[in-house]
Parts: structure tokens; sequence; C-alpha cells
């Protein structure tokens, strides 16, 4: 088995808060993980931390096998992007190329990024979306292994981010190993096998989305009835009922749970409309103080 990632015992602390404690996760080649929690949660540290960029307070961290990374195996692109003064995009994208020995083919960059239209123009005069996928062909120069990507779709309109995710997931059979940060939950569900939460400066949660499900079961149920709310209180996992005029809403914790006790009213129920929490409201809970 090769791991891209080892992160075993990781802490970080600045000015003696603690912004990560005893992490621990291997993240294999080829995979596609998520890593999200809430603003100031510790992700951008997480990431310097692998790149060797700051200091760990403990723990050991390996890139590809190796305590120190290898540049040429990684890409990065960070929060904040750089705006060259004077240089066109398509004298960025070959700068960026002309440091690896064996980049990526230029037009191939081009087709990945999706900049075909931007190629003549100052990368000063960009918008922020634009600017983000340039930043990408500058990250994927050097045809890295290892890609890290820090909020990669901020500032880009709707139609840019779907086109941006269709790309990534065009990686998954190149085996390149992405970890991602995102404040778009509901986008990486198309790309991520994987989701890693960290909160209250802990690895919170580590697995897929069904496995998040299966933890966190959150389901509103809604119907019509004529019975007495007391007939339904009393169900297992049930978080919150309300009643209004025969008219149900029940907020349940775990409908495997649930639903065999409320099977027994299904013929005195109407309109049943059961609906699973999406993948937003499922973090929301893991990201709670
Ligand atoms: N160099 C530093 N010196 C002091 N504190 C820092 C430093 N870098 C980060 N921090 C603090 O560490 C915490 C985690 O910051 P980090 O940037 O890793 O969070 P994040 O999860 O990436 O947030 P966001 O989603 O807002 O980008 C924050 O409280 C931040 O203020």
């Amino acid at each position: 088995m090769t791991y891209a990632i080892e992160v075993n015992n990781v802490s970080k602390s600045f000015n003696k808060k603690p912004v990560l404690s005893n992490i621990n996760f291997k993240i294999e080649a080829g995979e596609i993980v998520a890593l999200l929690g809430k603003n100031g949660a510790g992700k951008t540290t997480l990431i310097r931390l692998l790149n060797d960029l700051i200091t760990k307070d403990s723990g050991t961290v390996k890139i590809f096998e190796q305590v120190k990374p290898d540049r040429n195996l990684i890409g990065v692109m960070s929060q904040n992007s750089v705006r060259l003064d004077r240089v066109k995009v398509k004298e960025a994208v070959n700068l960026a190329r002309s440091f690896y020995q064996n980049p990526l083919s230029f037009e191939k960059l081009v087709e990945l990024a999706g900049i075909e239209t931007l190629l003549d123009k100052f990368t000063d005069k960009l918008s922020g979306g634009q600017l983000k996928r340039v930043s990408f062909a500058i990250v994927m120069a050097g045809n890295p292994k290892l890609v890290f990507l820090d909020e990669p779709t901020a500032g880009m309109d709707v139609d840019a981010r779907n086109e941006f995710w269709q790309k990534i997931n065009g990686f998954k059979k190149l085996g390149i190993t992405f970890l991602i940060t995102s404040h778009y939950p509901e986008e990486l569900e198309k790309v991520a096998g994987r989701y890693l939460i960290i909160n209250n400066h802990r690895l919170v949660f580590d697995g897929s989305l069904e496995q998040m499900k299966e933890q966190n079961q959150t389901a509103q149920v809604k119907f019509v009835s004529q019975l007495e709310k007391e007939s339904f209180t009393k169900l297992p996992a049930l978080a919150e009922i309300t009643e209004n005029n025969h008219h149900y809403v029940l907020k349940v914790s775990n409908l495997n749970t649930f639903l065999p006790s409320f099977i027994k009213y299904i013929k005195q129920v109407e309109n049943l409309e059961i609906s699973q929490s999406n993948l937003e409201s499922l973090m929301k809970k893991w990201m709670e103080d």
C-alpha cells in the first residue's frame, strides 16, 4: 500500500492556543479527500504542516513515505493567488512549467484548467474566479502526484465551479491524490470519496459520506394524520415533533430505528414525505461547538 500522506499524532499550537491536537490519518495514493471545518478550524494550518512550511509541535508526517517532502511531487493551490504585474497568462503558465524537469505540456494545462480564452490577458487584470483557474494550471504545471487545493472555487460563479469539479473528477483515473478544502460541501460530494472534519482542534470525523449518514441519520418525516400527537411522541429516535391542524413534522435522529415502529401507523397517515439530511446539514452537526 502506498500512502501519499501519513499523519501520526500531529499537534500544533499558536501562542499556546491549540489549533490541531493529536491528528491521525492516512491517505492512499489516488484518493480524493475533502478537508472540512469552519473558519479558523485549522485546515490551512494542516496543509502548511504537511508541506513542511511551518513546524509542528509534535508528531510525524510522511509524504510518499518521506519525512522531507519531495517538492517535485506536490502542487499547492493556496487561498491567496499571486498576481504578477504585466505578465500574461500564457507567460505565467510557461514560467511555472520551466521550473520542472517533466512538466505537463502547455496545451494539456490549458485544457485542464479551462483557460483557453484567458491566455493573452494580463494576470493582474483577471477576475477572482479566472485567477483561480490560472492558479490551478500553475499548480498542475509540474505534473504533481499530490495536490493540495485550499478553497479552489472561492470567487468562481456556479458554472465555473461545476466545470472545475468535473475537471477534478477527470483526474481520478490518473491516480493523482487530492486534499481539498472548500466552504461548499455540497460540491465536494461530486468528487470526494472521503471526508476529514476538524472541529475544536481535533479530527472528529474520517470516513465516507455513507458512513457519515450512518452515524448521523437525521431525517424529517412529514405527514397528515387524524391520530393524536401522543400516538407519535413515544416513537424511538424521535428528536422533535410539531403538529398544526393534523399536519405533522417529525425530526428523527436515526431513520433505521424510527421506521419499524412508525410503520404500524402507516394506514392512518397520508401525504407522507421523508427527507434525509443533505451533506451540508450533516456537516453542521459535526462542526457544532
Ligand atoms: N501564523 C499564525 N500565527 C498565529 N495564529 C495563527 C497563525 N496561522 C493560523 N493561526 C490561527 O490558527 C487558527 C487556524 O487557522 P487556519 O487558517 O488554519 O484555519 P482554516 O480552517 O484554514 O480557516 P478558514 O476556513 O477561515 O480558511 C486560527 O485561529 C488562526 O487565527
